[in-house]
Protein backbone atom coordinates (compact mmCIF):
# COMPACT_ATOMS: atom_id res chain seq x y z
CA UNK A 1 0.00 0.00 0.00
CA UNK A 2 0.84 3.71 -0.72
CA UNK A 3 2.12 5.24 2.01
CA UNK A 4 1.07 9.25 2.77
CA UNK A 5 4.41 10.69 3.73
CA UNK A 6 3.05 12.72 7.22
CA UNK A 7 4.25 16.33 7.22
CA UNK A 8 2.11 17.63 10.08
CA UNK A 9 3.75 19.01 13.54
CA UNK A 10 2.59 16.48 16.28
CA UNK A 11 2.81 16.77 19.83
CA UNK A 12 6.67 15.64 19.85
CA UNK A 13 7.16 18.02 16.69
CA UNK A 14 10.61 19.42 15.42
CA UNK A 15 12.06 22.38 16.59
CA UNK A 16 11.50 25.67 14.97
CA UNK A 17 14.82 26.50 14.79
CA UNK A 18 13.98 30.00 15.94
CA UNK A 19 14.85 32.48 18.91
CA UNK A 20 18.50 30.75 19.37
CA UNK A 21 17.60 27.23 19.82
CA UNK A 22 20.57 25.33 18.18
CA UNK A 23 18.75 21.97 18.02
CA UNK A 24 18.49 20.58 14.25
CA UNK A 25 15.34 20.61 12.93
CA UNK A 26 13.71 17.34 12.46
CA UNK A 27 11.15 16.08 10.26
CA UNK A 28 8.20 16.08 12.22
CA UNK A 29 6.98 12.77 13.20
CA UNK A 30 4.03 11.92 11.20
CA UNK A 31 1.00 11.29 12.91
CA UNK A 32 -0.16 7.64 11.65
CA UNK A 33 2.94 5.97 12.38
CA UNK A 34 2.94 7.83 15.87
CA UNK A 35 -0.83 6.26 15.94
CA UNK A 36 0.22 2.91 15.17
CA UNK A 37 3.28 3.00 17.50
CA UNK A 38 1.12 3.98 20.20
CA UNK A 39 -1.15 1.21 19.59
CA UNK A 40 1.52 -1.75 18.90
CA UNK A 41 3.03 -0.62 22.14
CA UNK A 42 -0.29 -0.25 24.12
CA UNK A 43 -1.35 -3.88 23.09
CA UNK A 44 2.19 -4.71 24.24
CA UNK A 45 2.95 -3.06 27.54
CA UNK A 46 -0.82 -2.86 28.44
CA UNK A 47 -2.24 -5.88 27.56
CA UNK A 48 -5.03 -3.83 25.70
CA UNK A 49 -6.49 -4.94 22.09
CA UNK A 50 -5.94 -3.27 19.31
CA UNK A 51 -9.32 -3.22 17.66
CA UNK A 52 -10.12 -1.12 21.34
CA UNK A 53 -7.30 0.69 21.81
CA UNK A 54 -6.45 2.03 18.11
CA UNK A 55 -10.02 3.71 17.49
CA UNK A 56 -9.47 5.74 20.77
CA UNK A 57 -6.31 6.92 19.32
CA UNK A 58 -7.19 7.86 15.83
CA UNK A 59 -9.77 9.67 17.65
CA UNK A 60 -7.55 11.64 19.81
CA UNK A 61 -4.80 12.12 16.88
CA UNK A 62 -8.01 14.03 14.98
CA UNK A 63 -6.53 11.18 11.86
CA UNK A 64 -9.55 10.26 9.45
CA UNK A 65 -9.66 9.02 5.88
CA UNK A 66 -6.23 7.51 4.59
CA UNK A 67 -3.84 8.50 7.33
CA UNK A 68 -6.61 6.47 9.85
CA UNK A 69 -6.27 3.46 6.75
CA UNK A 70 -2.97 3.82 7.02
CA UNK A 71 -1.92 3.71 10.67
CA UNK A 72 -4.60 0.71 10.95
CA UNK A 73 -2.88 -1.08 8.10
CA UNK A 74 0.74 -0.83 10.06
CA UNK A 75 -1.06 -1.73 13.72
CA UNK A 76 -3.13 -4.48 12.63
CA UNK A 77 -0.55 -5.58 9.84
CA UNK A 78 2.48 -5.29 12.57
CA UNK A 79 0.64 -7.56 15.13
CA UNK A 80 -0.55 -10.33 12.74
CA UNK A 81 3.46 -10.59 11.68
CA UNK A 82 4.71 -10.19 14.87
CA UNK A 83 6.60 -13.90 15.20
CA UNK A 84 8.66 -13.50 11.73
CA UNK A 85 9.47 -9.88 12.46
CA UNK A 86 10.76 -10.87 15.73
CA UNK A 87 12.81 -13.35 14.08
CA UNK A 88 14.16 -11.03 11.34
CA UNK A 89 14.87 -8.81 14.04
CA UNK A 90 16.82 -11.35 16.57
CA UNK A 91 18.77 -12.42 13.28
CA UNK A 92 19.26 -8.58 12.02
CA UNK A 93 20.07 -7.00 15.46
CA UNK A 94 22.20 -10.02 16.73
CA UNK A 95 20.23 -10.32 19.73
CA UNK A 96 17.27 -11.55 20.98
CA UNK A 97 14.68 -9.00 20.71
CA UNK A 98 13.46 -9.91 23.76
CA UNK A 99 16.60 -8.65 24.86
CA UNK A 100 15.73 -4.74 23.40
CA UNK A 101 13.77 -1.87 25.23
CA UNK A 102 10.44 -2.46 24.79
CA UNK A 103 9.96 1.41 23.08
CA UNK A 104 12.94 0.67 20.74
CA UNK A 105 11.57 -2.80 20.03
CA UNK A 106 7.96 -2.13 18.87
CA UNK A 107 9.19 0.86 16.97
CA UNK A 108 11.33 -1.55 15.01
CA UNK A 109 8.36 -4.48 14.14
CA UNK A 110 6.94 -1.51 13.06
CA UNK A 111 9.48 -0.22 10.48
CA UNK A 112 10.12 -4.16 9.78
CA UNK A 113 6.83 -4.25 8.74
CA UNK A 114 6.96 -1.83 6.22
CA UNK A 115 10.21 -2.78 4.73
CA UNK A 116 8.91 -5.76 4.26
CA UNK A 117 5.26 -5.67 3.65
CA UNK A 118 4.29 -2.40 2.68
CA UNK A 119 5.47 -0.18 -0.25
CA UNK A 120 6.78 2.70 1.81
CA UNK A 121 10.10 2.98 -0.13
CA UNK A 122 12.84 1.98 2.36
CA UNK A 123 14.61 5.08 3.07
CA UNK A 124 11.00 6.75 4.19
CA UNK A 125 10.70 3.31 6.40
CA UNK A 126 14.29 3.59 7.96
CA UNK A 127 14.03 7.42 8.43
CA UNK A 128 10.42 7.41 9.71
CA UNK A 129 10.89 4.69 12.19
CA UNK A 130 14.55 6.29 13.24
CA UNK A 131 12.62 9.57 13.83
CA UNK A 132 10.04 7.68 15.96
CA UNK A 133 13.00 6.02 17.89
CA UNK A 134 14.27 9.49 18.70
CA UNK A 135 11.30 10.55 20.18
CA UNK A 136 11.40 7.27 22.88
CA UNK A 137 14.61 6.24 23.07
CA UNK A 138 17.09 9.43 21.85
CA UNK A 139 19.82 6.91 22.64
CA UNK A 140 18.78 4.09 20.34
CA UNK A 141 19.27 5.89 16.86
CA UNK A 142 22.47 4.54 15.69
CA UNK A 143 21.03 0.66 16.84
CA UNK A 144 18.10 1.19 15.13
CA UNK A 145 19.51 2.78 12.12
CA UNK A 146 21.72 -0.17 11.57
CA UNK A 147 18.96 -3.04 12.27
CA UNK A 148 16.74 -1.59 9.67
CA UNK A 149 19.62 -1.84 7.26
CA UNK A 150 19.91 -4.71 8.11
CA UNK A 151 16.62 -5.82 7.78
CA UNK A 152 16.13 -4.05 4.29
CA UNK A 153 18.76 -6.01 2.86
CA UNK A 154 16.21 -8.61 2.06
CA UNK A 155 13.01 -9.08 1.42
CA UNK A 156 9.92 -10.97 3.26
CA UNK A 157 10.64 -14.51 0.88
CA UNK A 158 14.90 -14.32 1.35
CA UNK A 159 14.23 -13.65 4.68
CA UNK A 160 11.59 -16.81 5.25
CA UNK A 161 14.58 -18.77 3.19
CA UNK A 162 17.06 -17.98 5.41
CA UNK A 163 15.54 -18.51 8.66
CA UNK A 164 12.70 -20.49 8.67
CA UNK A 165 13.39 -24.37 9.08
CA UNK A 166 13.37 -26.86 5.66
CA UNK A 167 9.52 -27.62 5.24
CA UNK A 168 10.83 -31.32 4.38
CA UNK A 169 12.04 -31.89 7.91
CA UNK A 170 10.30 -29.12 9.63
CA UNK A 171 7.04 -28.85 7.93
CA UNK A 172 4.82 -27.35 10.82
CA UNK A 173 7.97 -24.89 11.87
CA UNK A 174 8.36 -23.69 8.27
CA UNK A 175 4.97 -22.61 8.42
CA UNK A 176 5.00 -21.08 12.00
CA UNK A 177 7.75 -18.91 10.15
CA UNK A 178 6.59 -18.15 7.11
CA UNK A 179 3.22 -17.36 7.59
CA UNK A 180 3.52 -16.02 11.45
CA UNK A 181 1.59 -18.15 13.52
CA UNK A 182 2.79 -19.40 17.02
CA UNK A 183 3.73 -23.49 16.15
CA UNK A 184 0.94 -25.21 17.69
CA UNK A 185 -1.49 -23.09 16.37
CA UNK A 186 -0.27 -24.33 12.90
CA UNK A 187 0.17 -27.70 14.19
CA UNK A 188 -3.81 -27.73 15.64
CA UNK A 189 -5.02 -26.34 12.00
CA UNK A 190 -3.54 -29.04 9.91
CA UNK A 191 -4.45 -31.81 12.26
CA UNK A 192 -8.11 -30.40 11.77
CA UNK A 193 -7.59 -30.15 7.97
CA UNK A 194 -6.88 -33.41 8.36
CA UNK A 195 -2.70 -33.01 7.70
CA UNK A 196 -3.30 -30.85 4.78
CA UNK A 197 -0.03 -28.88 4.77
CA UNK A 198 -0.54 -26.92 1.72
CA UNK A 199 -4.56 -26.22 2.77
CA UNK A 200 -2.85 -25.47 5.94
CA UNK A 201 -0.73 -22.36 4.37
CA UNK A 202 -3.63 -21.21 2.49
CA UNK A 203 -5.37 -20.92 5.86
CA UNK A 204 -2.42 -18.96 7.44
CA UNK A 205 -2.04 -16.76 4.51
CA UNK A 206 -6.17 -15.65 4.94
CA UNK A 207 -5.31 -15.31 8.80
CA UNK A 208 -2.66 -12.81 7.61
CA UNK A 209 -5.32 -10.63 5.43
CA UNK A 210 -7.46 -7.85 6.40
CA UNK A 211 -11.07 -9.68 7.02
CA UNK A 212 -14.24 -8.52 5.29
CA UNK A 213 -16.71 -6.88 7.00
CA UNK A 214 -20.24 -8.99 6.84
CA UNK A 215 -23.77 -7.92 7.91
CA UNK A 216 -26.59 -9.64 8.59
CA UNK A 217 -30.34 -8.39 7.05
CA UNK A 218 -32.27 -9.90 9.79
CA UNK A 219 -35.27 -11.80 8.17
CA UNK A 220 -38.78 -9.63 7.82
CA UNK A 221 -36.61 -6.97 8.74
CA UNK A 222 -35.06 -5.82 6.02
CA UNK A 223 -34.17 -7.27 2.43
CA UNK A 224 -30.58 -8.27 1.93
CA UNK A 225 -30.75 -6.97 -1.44
CA UNK A 226 -31.83 -3.61 -0.40
CA UNK A 227 -29.61 -3.58 2.29
CA UNK A 228 -26.68 -4.56 -0.19
CA UNK A 229 -27.98 -1.41 -2.22
CA UNK A 230 -27.84 0.77 0.49
CA UNK A 231 -24.18 0.01 1.46
CA UNK A 232 -22.75 -0.24 -1.57
CA UNK A 233 -22.07 -3.66 -1.02
CA UNK A 234 -22.59 -7.40 -2.69
CA UNK A 235 -25.34 -9.82 -0.76
CA UNK A 236 -23.54 -12.92 0.64
CA UNK A 237 -21.80 -15.92 -1.34
CA UNK A 238 -23.67 -18.61 1.16
CA UNK A 239 -26.11 -16.93 3.75
CA UNK A 240 -29.40 -15.73 2.36
CA UNK A 241 -28.95 -12.67 5.25
CA UNK A 242 -25.41 -11.71 4.48
CA UNK A 243 -24.41 -8.56 2.84
CA UNK A 244 -20.80 -7.83 2.10
CA UNK A 245 -19.67 -4.16 2.91
CA UNK A 246 -16.91 -2.46 1.09
CA UNK A 247 -15.68 -0.17 3.38
CA UNK A 248 -16.84 2.47 6.22
CA UNK A 249 -18.21 2.39 9.63
CA UNK A 250 -21.41 0.27 9.69
CA UNK A 251 -22.31 1.94 12.98
CA UNK A 252 -23.18 4.79 10.87
CA UNK A 253 -26.03 2.50 8.74
CA UNK A 254 -29.24 3.21 9.11
CA UNK A 255 -30.64 -0.08 9.10
CA UNK A 256 -27.61 -0.92 11.58
CA UNK A 257 -28.78 2.14 13.79
CA UNK A 258 -32.28 1.19 13.97
CA UNK A 259 -32.20 -2.87 14.74
CA UNK A 260 -33.02 -4.17 10.98
CA UNK A 261 -29.11 -5.19 10.60
CA UNK A 262 -26.23 -6.66 12.61
CA UNK A 263 -22.53 -6.74 11.80
CA UNK A 264 -22.24 -10.50 11.90
CA UNK A 265 -19.64 -12.96 10.30
CA UNK A 266 -20.98 -14.58 7.57
CA UNK A 267 -20.42 -18.33 8.93
CA UNK A 268 -21.88 -17.47 12.28
CA UNK A 269 -25.07 -16.59 10.66
CA UNK A 270 -24.97 -19.65 8.28
CA UNK A 271 -24.59 -22.10 12.30
CA UNK A 272 -27.55 -20.14 13.82
CA UNK A 273 -29.63 -20.36 10.67
CA UNK A 274 -28.68 -24.05 10.77
CA UNK A 275 -30.04 -24.42 14.22
CA UNK A 276 -33.39 -22.79 13.18
CA UNK A 277 -33.78 -24.98 9.71
CA UNK A 278 -33.18 -28.48 10.82
CA UNK A 279 -36.21 -30.34 10.91
CA UNK A 280 -37.81 -31.02 14.25
CA UNK A 281 -41.27 -33.27 15.05
CA UNK A 282 -43.46 -31.42 17.57
CA UNK A 283 -43.56 -28.39 19.19
CA UNK A 284 -41.30 -25.82 17.87
CA UNK A 285 -42.01 -21.71 20.04
CA UNK A 286 -38.77 -22.78 23.03
CA UNK A 287 -35.52 -21.43 21.56
CA UNK A 288 -32.67 -21.29 24.12
CA UNK A 289 -29.26 -19.54 22.98
CA UNK A 290 -27.19 -20.88 26.39
CA UNK A 291 -24.22 -18.01 25.40
CA UNK A 292 -25.58 -15.27 24.03
CA UNK A 293 -23.43 -12.31 24.90
CA UNK A 294 -23.02 -10.41 22.99
CA UNK A 295 -26.07 -10.98 20.92
CA UNK A 296 -25.28 -11.66 17.43
CA UNK A 297 -26.80 -14.74 16.92
CA UNK A 298 -29.66 -14.21 19.32
CA UNK A 299 -30.62 -10.80 17.17
CA UNK A 300 -30.43 -13.29 14.23
CA UNK A 301 -32.56 -16.15 16.10
CA UNK A 302 -34.76 -13.67 17.49
CA UNK A 303 -35.82 -12.05 13.90
CA UNK A 304 -36.45 -15.90 12.88
CA UNK A 305 -38.62 -17.02 15.78
CA UNK A 306 -40.93 -13.73 15.26
CA UNK A 307 -41.54 -14.64 12.17
CA UNK A 308 -42.11 -18.01 13.16
CA UNK A 309 -44.12 -17.65 16.05
CA UNK A 310 -41.32 -18.88 19.05
CA UNK A 311 -39.73 -17.32 21.41
CA UNK A 312 -36.42 -17.35 22.17
CA UNK A 313 -34.62 -17.24 26.52
CA UNK A 314 -31.47 -15.56 25.95
CA UNK A 315 -28.60 -16.36 28.59
CA UNK A 316 -25.27 -14.60 29.31
CA UNK A 317 -23.57 -15.23 32.42
CA UNK A 318 -21.68 -11.70 32.32
CA UNK A 319 -23.89 -8.79 33.53
CA UNK A 320 -22.57 -6.19 30.46
CA UNK A 321 -22.61 -9.07 27.78
CA UNK A 322 -26.14 -9.37 29.14
CA UNK A 323 -26.77 -5.50 28.64
CA UNK A 324 -25.26 -6.23 25.06
CA UNK A 325 -27.70 -8.80 24.22
CA UNK A 326 -30.79 -7.24 25.59
CA UNK A 327 -30.04 -4.20 23.19
CA UNK A 328 -28.57 -6.53 19.92
CA UNK A 329 -32.47 -8.16 20.55
CA UNK A 330 -34.75 -4.93 21.45
CA UNK A 331 -38.11 -5.09 19.87
CA UNK A 332 -37.56 -8.73 18.94
CA UNK A 333 -39.32 -11.92 21.23
CA UNK A 334 -35.65 -12.44 22.87
CA UNK A 335 -35.79 -12.54 26.96
CA UNK A 336 -32.39 -11.91 28.45
CA UNK A 337 -31.51 -13.82 31.57
CA UNK A 338 -27.84 -12.55 33.43
CA UNK A 339 -26.73 -16.12 34.88
CA UNK A 340 -24.86 -19.51 34.50
CA UNK A 341 -26.10 -21.26 31.46
CA UNK A 342 -25.11 -24.42 33.65
CA UNK A 343 -27.59 -23.99 35.81
CA UNK A 344 -30.50 -25.68 33.69
CA UNK A 345 -32.34 -27.91 36.10
CA UNK A 346 -31.20 -25.57 39.22
CA UNK A 347 -33.04 -22.77 38.21
CA UNK A 348 -36.85 -22.14 37.72
CA UNK A 349 -36.37 -19.79 34.95
CA UNK A 350 -33.96 -22.73 33.22
CA UNK A 351 -36.18 -26.19 33.33
CA UNK A 352 -34.92 -29.36 32.11
CA UNK A 353 -36.28 -30.64 29.11
CA UNK A 354 -38.36 -27.91 28.42
CA UNK A 355 -36.98 -26.51 24.98
CA UNK A 356 -37.71 -27.14 21.52
CA UNK A 357 -34.04 -25.71 20.41
CA UNK A 358 -31.17 -24.65 21.94
CA UNK A 359 -27.65 -23.44 20.95
CA UNK A 360 -24.42 -23.61 22.87
CA UNK A 361 -22.28 -21.22 21.43
CA UNK A 362 -19.27 -21.81 23.45
CA UNK A 363 -16.71 -19.55 24.92
CA UNK A 364 -13.31 -20.88 23.22
CA UNK A 365 -10.26 -20.23 21.79
CA UNK A 366 -11.36 -18.38 19.61
CA UNK A 367 -8.57 -19.56 16.97
CA UNK A 368 -11.37 -19.38 13.86
CA UNK A 369 -11.12 -15.83 13.82
CA UNK A 370 -7.37 -14.49 14.38
CA UNK A 371 -7.98 -12.59 10.83
CA UNK A 372 -10.05 -9.95 12.96
CA UNK A 373 -8.12 -9.78 16.49
CA UNK A 374 -4.39 -9.51 15.36
CA UNK A 375 -2.65 -9.67 18.39
CA UNK A 376 -5.01 -13.12 20.37
CA UNK A 377 -2.56 -15.39 18.19
CA UNK A 378 0.41 -14.47 20.19
CA UNK A 379 -1.16 -14.21 23.47
CA UNK A 380 -3.71 -17.37 23.42
CA UNK A 381 -1.75 -20.20 25.43
CA UNK A 382 -2.39 -24.35 25.11
CA UNK A 383 -2.85 -24.01 28.61
CA UNK A 384 -6.11 -22.08 27.83
CA UNK A 385 -7.42 -25.70 25.99
CA UNK A 386 -7.96 -27.38 29.58
CA UNK A 387 -10.37 -24.70 31.41
CA UNK A 388 -12.08 -24.05 28.33
CA UNK A 389 -12.85 -27.11 27.12
CA UNK A 390 -14.53 -28.31 30.52
CA UNK A 391 -16.72 -25.48 30.57
CA UNK A 392 -17.41 -26.33 27.04
CA UNK A 393 -18.21 -29.73 28.06
CA UNK A 394 -20.71 -28.52 31.17
CA UNK A 395 -22.17 -26.12 28.67
CA UNK A 396 -23.04 -28.80 26.18
CA UNK A 397 -24.11 -31.27 29.11
CA UNK A 398 -26.31 -28.62 30.52
CA UNK A 399 -28.20 -27.73 26.67
CA UNK A 400 -28.27 -31.65 26.55
CA UNK A 401 -30.34 -31.20 29.75
CA UNK A 402 -32.58 -28.53 28.84
CA UNK A 403 -33.96 -29.80 25.57
CA UNK A 404 -36.90 -31.77 25.12
CA UNK A 405 -36.11 -35.51 24.24
CA UNK A 406 -36.73 -35.53 20.23
CA UNK A 407 -35.53 -31.53 20.30
CA UNK A 408 -32.46 -30.16 19.10
CA UNK A 409 -28.86 -28.84 20.32
CA UNK A 410 -26.52 -27.20 17.87
CA UNK A 411 -22.81 -26.90 18.97
CA UNK A 412 -20.85 -24.40 17.78
CA UNK A 413 -17.44 -23.08 18.58
CA UNK A 414 -15.59 -20.37 16.28
CA UNK A 415 -12.61 -22.66 17.11
CA UNK A 416 -11.38 -25.14 14.74
CA UNK A 417 -9.13 -27.44 17.64
CA UNK A 418 -10.32 -30.83 17.27
CA UNK A 419 -10.56 -30.81 21.45
CA UNK A 420 -13.00 -28.07 21.12
CA UNK A 421 -14.79 -29.24 18.21
CA UNK A 422 -15.11 -33.10 18.32
CA UNK A 423 -13.42 -34.20 21.46
CA UNK A 424 -15.63 -32.03 23.48
CA UNK A 425 -19.04 -33.06 21.31
CA UNK A 426 -17.71 -36.76 21.83
CA UNK A 427 -17.24 -36.72 25.39
CA UNK A 428 -19.97 -34.33 26.66
CA UNK A 429 -22.65 -36.59 24.82
CA UNK A 430 -21.43 -39.61 26.28
CA UNK A 431 -21.13 -38.12 30.12
CA UNK A 432 -24.35 -36.47 29.43
CA UNK A 433 -26.90 -39.36 30.25
CA UNK A 434 -29.22 -39.05 27.83
CA UNK A 435 -29.74 -40.43 24.40
CA UNK A 436 -28.43 -38.19 21.52
CA UNK A 437 -27.68 -38.80 17.93
CA UNK A 438 -26.09 -36.43 15.61
CA UNK A 439 -27.81 -34.73 12.79
CA UNK A 440 -25.90 -34.28 9.35
CA UNK A 441 -25.28 -30.55 9.52
CA UNK A 442 -24.23 -30.12 5.89
CA UNK A 443 -28.22 -30.11 4.85
CA UNK A 444 -28.55 -27.31 6.86
CA UNK A 445 -26.50 -25.42 5.16
CA UNK A 446 -27.21 -23.30 1.91
CA UNK A 447 -27.91 -26.02 -1.13
CA UNK A 448 -24.28 -26.56 -3.40
CA UNK A 449 -21.94 -24.79 -0.61
CA UNK A 450 -18.69 -26.48 -1.23
CA UNK A 451 -15.98 -28.12 1.20
CA UNK A 452 -17.66 -28.76 3.88
CA UNK A 453 -16.30 -32.29 4.49
CA UNK A 454 -17.78 -36.21 5.00
CA UNK A 455 -20.47 -34.62 7.83
CA UNK A 456 -22.10 -35.24 10.11
CA UNK A 457 -19.99 -31.85 12.04
CA UNK A 458 -19.16 -28.88 9.93
CA UNK A 459 -15.85 -27.10 9.88
CA UNK A 460 -16.27 -23.40 7.75
CA UNK A 461 -12.98 -22.15 6.86
CA UNK A 462 -12.29 -18.57 6.07
CA UNK A 463 -9.68 -19.91 3.13
CA UNK A 464 -12.54 -22.11 1.76
CA UNK A 465 -16.03 -20.11 2.79
CA UNK A 466 -14.51 -16.74 3.07
CA UNK A 467 -16.00 -17.40 7.44
CA UNK A 468 -14.52 -17.46 10.42
CA UNK A 469 -13.59 -20.90 11.11
CA UNK A 470 -16.19 -21.63 12.78
CA UNK A 471 -17.56 -25.55 13.87
CA UNK A 472 -21.14 -26.91 13.96
CA UNK A 473 -22.77 -30.00 15.36
CA UNK A 474 -25.62 -30.51 15.68
CA UNK A 475 -27.35 -33.44 18.36
CA UNK A 476 -31.24 -34.61 18.78
CA UNK A 477 -31.97 -35.99 21.97
CA UNK A 478 -33.51 -38.95 21.70
C1 LIG B 1 -18.56 -17.27 21.91
S1 LIG B 1 -19.33 -16.15 22.97
C2 LIG B 1 -20.99 -16.15 22.37
C3 LIG B 1 -21.20 -15.26 21.18
C4 LIG B 1 -22.68 -15.00 20.91
N1 LIG B 1 -23.43 -16.21 20.77
C5 LIG B 1 -22.88 -14.15 19.69
O1 LIG B 1 -23.19 -14.68 18.61
O2 LIG B 1 -22.76 -12.93 19.80
C6 LIG B 1 -19.51 -17.04 24.45
C7 LIG B 1 -20.26 -16.29 25.53
O3 LIG B 1 -20.52 -17.21 26.59
C8 LIG B 1 -20.49 -16.50 27.80
N2 LIG B 1 -20.34 -17.50 28.88
C9 LIG B 1 -19.19 -17.99 29.41
N3 LIG B 1 -19.48 -18.86 30.39
C10 LIG B 1 -20.82 -18.92 30.49
C11 LIG B 1 -21.71 -19.63 31.33
N4 LIG B 1 -21.27 -20.47 32.26
N5 LIG B 1 -23.03 -19.44 31.16
C12 LIG B 1 -23.52 -18.58 30.22
N6 LIG B 1 -22.70 -17.86 29.41
C13 LIG B 1 -21.37 -18.04 29.53
C14 LIG B 1 -19.33 -15.56 27.63
O4 LIG B 1 -19.42 -14.48 28.53
C15 LIG B 1 -19.52 -15.14 26.17
O5 LIG B 1 -20.30 -13.99 26.11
Amino acid sequence: MTAPEGTRPTRSGPSTGRGGDRRPVRPPLDRPRRAAYEAVAAVHRDDAFANLVLPIILRDEGLFGRDAAFATELTYGTLRHLGTLDAILTDAAGRDVARIDPPVRDALRLGAYQLLHTRVPAHAAVSSTVDLVRSVAPGATGFANAVLREVSTRDADAWVAKLAPPMETDPIGHLALAYSHPQWIVRAFSEALGGDLGETARLLIEDNERPPVHLCARPGLIDPVELADQVGGAPGAFSPYAVYLPGGAPGDIPAVVDGRAHVQDEGSQLVAAALAAAPLDGPDGRWLDLCAGPGGKAGLLGALAAQRGARVTAVEVAEHRARLVSLATRDLPVAVLTMDGRDVGGDPKLPEQHFDRVLVDAPCTGLGSLRRRPESRWRRQPSDLPPLTRLQRELLGAALRAVRPGGLVAYVTCSPHTVETHVTVTEAARRSGVPVDFVDARPLLPAGMPGLGDGPTVQLWPHRHGTDAMFLAVLRRG
